[in-house]
């Protein structure tokens, strides 16, 4: 990883999801090197408890078809051929889908929410080294996460679930990476007083 790469504070205040991603992403090699670094995102018992499917090129539209063929039984006043085009043009939104298959240790002494909660830092850290790469990225999730077509064509396990894709290539040239309004957040914070404390256990 290049010393030259963005300052992290920087990184984290300049991401933005990116809606429309074209040409290029990063190639598989690519894309290892930084997932190599973003596994290194807090993980307790390091269990890794996540996988990524790579989806680029025609295999797109194979992924599109899926998510058409579930989208058109939810949607019934809908011509069916409108909302199977409509659909099945959303994976060519980015060049390259990166498939965040969630993969429980089910009954294991580390909680199923913190291995979540391990997958997602990961793929919060992917996406700020995408980001200070000069890649852009989006997760998106929606209905077709629980599509059994897609399930079925990815090859998930019955115990893995689907937390969406990383829509990943290179934003529009002229994108400016202004850093965005910091938002105040303090009304989300307190400090703990122990005073506070031994005053209510005298007033109840
Ligand atoms: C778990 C997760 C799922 C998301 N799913 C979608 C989605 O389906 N569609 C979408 O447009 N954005 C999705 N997003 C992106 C959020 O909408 C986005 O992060 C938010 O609007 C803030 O924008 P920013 O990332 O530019 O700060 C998702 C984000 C997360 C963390």
């Amino acid at each position: 990883m290049g010393a030259a790469e963005m300052d992290l504070v920087t990184a984290i205040l300049t991401r933005r999801s990116e809606h429309f991603l074209t040409d290029p992403a990063p190639s598989d090699d690519e894309f290892a090197d930084l997932l190599r670094a973003a596994a290194a995102a807090p993980d307790h018992g390091m269990l890794r408890p996540w996988r990524w499917i790579l989806v680029r090129h025609t295999e797109r539209h194979a992924l599109g078809e899926c998510f058409a063929a579930d989208a058109g039984a939810e949607r019934p006043d809908e011509p069916a051929t409108e909302v199977a085009t409509r659909v099945a043009a959303k994976v060519l939104r980015a060049p390259l889908l990166a498939t965040l298959v969630f993969q429980p240790r089910l009954g294991h002494r580390i909680p199923e929410w913190e291995q979540l909660a391990a997958t997602s830092s990961m793929s919060h850290a992917l996406m700020l080294l995408l980001h200070a790469r000069g890649y852009g990225s989006i997760w998106r999730t929606g209905a077709f996460v629980a599509s059994p077509t897609a399930r079925q064509m990815l090859g998930l396990h019955q115990d893995e679930r689907l937390l969406g894709w990383l829509y990943i290539g290179t934003p529009p040239r002229d994108r400016a990476l202004q850093p965005r309004v910091v938002q105040d957040v303090t009304d989300r914070l307190s400090s703990f007083r122990l005073t506070e404390v031994a005053a209510a256990r005298r007033h109840p």
